[in-house]
């Protein structure tokens, strides 16, 4: 990773803002003069593709597989070059949700961990959070759901978040919390900018 290049990932339920706060977020560091890369998971290659058309037919063991075999390779075409040419890259969607989606698929945390091992850690996790009843209005108002949508439900993905949120923080993965009850996208994004601004801190002082 070059110097002060940041992987960022963005988490948290269905509907809770991921894609709204990756963007504004990466409006933000770029206005402060930070170069920039967003992308999200599943990938924008053909595998991410498979993953993305297939999940509705791609179902338990083998949708926790080619969504980390989709990692993996994200990992080393994208997110670890484009650290390396100094861009900070923000990505909608890592690791833990796979530990939450997979879950609902009927894993165990521990197997999803595993096909998960090799990955890179990012500089910072930031875990979105809202209410159930909120996350379920804004899945009402969408015309299509995935399958793991329709399989789970908000509070069952909040209960599964915050479980991963713990195993995470245990085997001392750099998170943090960002609460979005009754907070805009641009004071989401602001949030998210501070928090940047800290890791960048931190990791300058440990060089
Ligand atoms: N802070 C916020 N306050 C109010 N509405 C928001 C906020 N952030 C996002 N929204 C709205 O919530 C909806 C879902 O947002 P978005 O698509 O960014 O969520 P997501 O987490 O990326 O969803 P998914 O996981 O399903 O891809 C959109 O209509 C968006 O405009
Ligand atoms: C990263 C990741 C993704 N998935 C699946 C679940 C959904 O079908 C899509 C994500 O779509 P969204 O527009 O971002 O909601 O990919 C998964 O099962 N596990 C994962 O870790």
């Amino acid at each position: 990773m070059a110097r002060g290049a940041l992987f960022i990932a963005i988490e948290g339920p269905n509907g809770v803002g991921k894609s709204t706060a990756s963007t504004l977020l990466a409006e933000r560091l770029r206005a402060g003069g930070m170069r920039v890369h967003v992308t999200s998971e599943p990938s924008d290659t053909p595998l991410g593709r498979l993953v993305r058309t297939g999940e509705a037919g791609l179902v338990g063991r083998a949708l926790a597989l080619a969504v980390a075999a989709d990692r993996y390779h994200h990992m080393d075409t994208e997110i670890v070059p484009a650290l390396m040419d100094g861009l900070t890259v923000i990505s909608d969607r890592y690791v833990q949700s796979s530990l939450v989606l997979q879950r609902i698929d009927g894993l165990e945390i521990e197997e999803i961990w595993q096909y998960n091992a090799h990955v890179l850690r990012p500089s910072l996790s930031c875990y979105l959070h809202h209410t159930a009843q909120e996350l379920a209005q804004r899945l009402a108002q969408r015309t299509r759901r995935s399958r793991l949508e329709r399989v789970g439900s908000p509070q069952r993905e909040l209960d599964l978040y915050q479980d991963a949120y713990q195993f995470l923080l245990a085997r001392h993965w750099p998170q943090a919390l960002v609460n979005c009850q009754e907070v805009s996208p641009d004071r989401v994004a602001a949030e998210l900018a501070l928090l940047v601004a800290r890791t960048a801190q931190r990791q300058e002082g440990a060089r």
